[in-house]
């Protein structure tokens, strides 16, 4: 090894302090008032540096739109008020209700499900972190609705495990219900770090918190039909490939739903992923093309609709919200107790994936057509090559799983689904000050 040592101007201070031998000398007493001087100022400066450092120690956010990060520093809970308020709202009032702990609460699906769950009686706490992905006030107003039905929404990141640890000390949840993501396909590609942030490693911490509780809740959670990718075979079933993704998106659903696969197999957690196929209806999100279409047609703005190659249709199989909360709270019923106690598996556990899609994949042009009837308006089209964003050409949902272990069966055609999307929409946006979707 080197004997050369590197200069620095930590080389003059003892790594042991008091250990520290001075030669005797006639200016011994100005020397050790120096020595304790410097001994004190080494001392703050490395206190100070501590401090520092437990302040930044997480990583900074990738880019400045990571506004998951961002509102970290935003949560604000805690207190025997804010714990009475977390209580009354995940009190079970219906014999045998469930307890269920929501998170993305504030979401499109997450406010749906969250509302259903406490019309029948169960007891339900949300949690969502108001990013600014979308408009923001959009999910307050949903939030406003899910507090007029007596569910409380906490503003706080799933990546607090203090946060979740809490929630779990004050409520013993017998589900989790795991919303909150970072969705949209293309988005992917301009912050691929949000993805990451919230969708590997929020789950992660989910799981983490979900494992040491006790009891252990069962998770059921939001994959995507976006993990089939550029599967060809259709219409998609559970068991068709899907190590094709076409998008960052696609790619941390799947990866999300490995780790499931491990949780469940460590630590015996009981988790239901749901594949959910383009989920669309009346407080839907307006990062999706059926809703920024209404927006810019009610606008005169021209639209772009993709296409594949030669003129190749592009289609999706729209799935509307109320069918889609009908899968997730079957699923949540169906759903077997996790086996683990103390953070270990006691048992085999249950570990399912299902699709809950519509059956009937509509082209895009058809989902504008419909828009243009429902509007009365002519839209504005601009036929464009499907760019390679990460967008599929189709979607095509098999639900025959769904169907024989959920019960789950669709019953609203897009046209139906999207009426009332469009009678929502003007009245939300018509009413006080929202002029329009932003
Ligand atoms: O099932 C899912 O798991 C995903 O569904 C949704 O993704 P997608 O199916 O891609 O929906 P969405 O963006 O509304 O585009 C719809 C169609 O419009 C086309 N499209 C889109 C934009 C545009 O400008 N023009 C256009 O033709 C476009 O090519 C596409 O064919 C969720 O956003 C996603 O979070 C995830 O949940």
């Amino acid at each position: 090894m080197s004997q050369l040592k590197p200069i620095s101007h930590l080389d003059n201070i003892p790594s042991t302090p008091g250990k520290f031998k001075m030669d005797k000398s006639p200016y011994i007493h100005r020397l050790r008032w120096h020595s304790s001087l410097a001994k004190l100022t080494f001392w703050s400066f490395l206190f100070l540096g501590l401090i520092l450092l437990f302040f930044f120690r997480s990583p900074p956010p990738s880019s400045p739109s990571d506004s998951s990060r961002r509102s970290l520093s935003n949560s604000n809970w805690g207190g025997p008020a804010w714990e009475k308020r977390v209580r009354s709202s995940a009190r079970v009032r219906a014999r045998n209700g469930l307890s269920v702990l929501v998170t993305g609460a504030a979401g499109f699906v997450g406010t749906h499900v969250s509302a259903a769950l406490k019309r029948r009686g169960d007891g339900v706490l949300g949690v969502d972190n108001f990013n600014d992905y979308y408009d923001p006030s959009l999910k307050r107003a949903r939030q406003a609705l899910l507090e007029r039905t007596g569910v409380f929404v906490v503003e706080g990141d799933i990546n607090d495990s203090a946060l979740l640890r809490k929630l779990f000390d004050v409520v013993a949840f017998t589900h989790v219900m795991h919303l909150a993501a970072q969705a949209g396909v293309r988005y992917a590609m301009q912050n691929p770090g949000s993805y990451v942030h919230s969708n590997i490693a929020g789950l992660v911490n989910v799981l983490e918190v979900c494992k040491s509780a006790n009891p252990q809740p069962a998770v059921v959670w939001a994959s995507s039909s976006s993990v089939y990718g550029l599967n060809s075979k259709v219409p998609f079933s559970e068991e068709d490939r899907t190590d094709q993704p076409a998008s960052l998106y696609a790619a941390t659903k799947k990866a999300g739903e490995e780790i499931a696969h491990t949780y469940n197999h460590i630590y015996g957690l009981s988790i239901t992923g749901l594949r959910f196929f383009t989920v669309y209806g009346p407080w839907g999100r307006p990062d999706m093309a059926y809703f920024f279409f209404t927006r810019d047609i009610l606008k005169g703005k021209q639209i772009q609709i993709f296409e594949a190659p030669n003129h190749g249709t592009v289609a999706r199989d729209f799935t509307y919200i109320d069918d889609i909360v009908k899968g997730c709270l079957a699923a949540l019923d169906t759903a077997e107790k996790s086996t683990g106690r103390g953070g270990k598996k006691k048992g085999p556990a249950q570990l399912r994936v299902f699709n809950l899609g519509n059956t009937s994949p509509v082209p895009v042009t058809e989902l504008v057509s419909i828009l243009e009837r429902l509007l009365k308006v002519k839209a504005n089209r601009l036929m464009l090559k499907m760019p390679r964003n990460g967008d599929v050409q189709f979607t095509h949902a098999n639900i025959s799983l769904a169907q024989r272990e959920l019960g789950y069966k669709p019953t609203t055609d897009l046209q139906t689904g999207l009426k009332k999307f469009v009678r929502w929409y003007l009245s939300y946006y018509s009413s006080s000050g929202k002029k329009s979707a932003s």
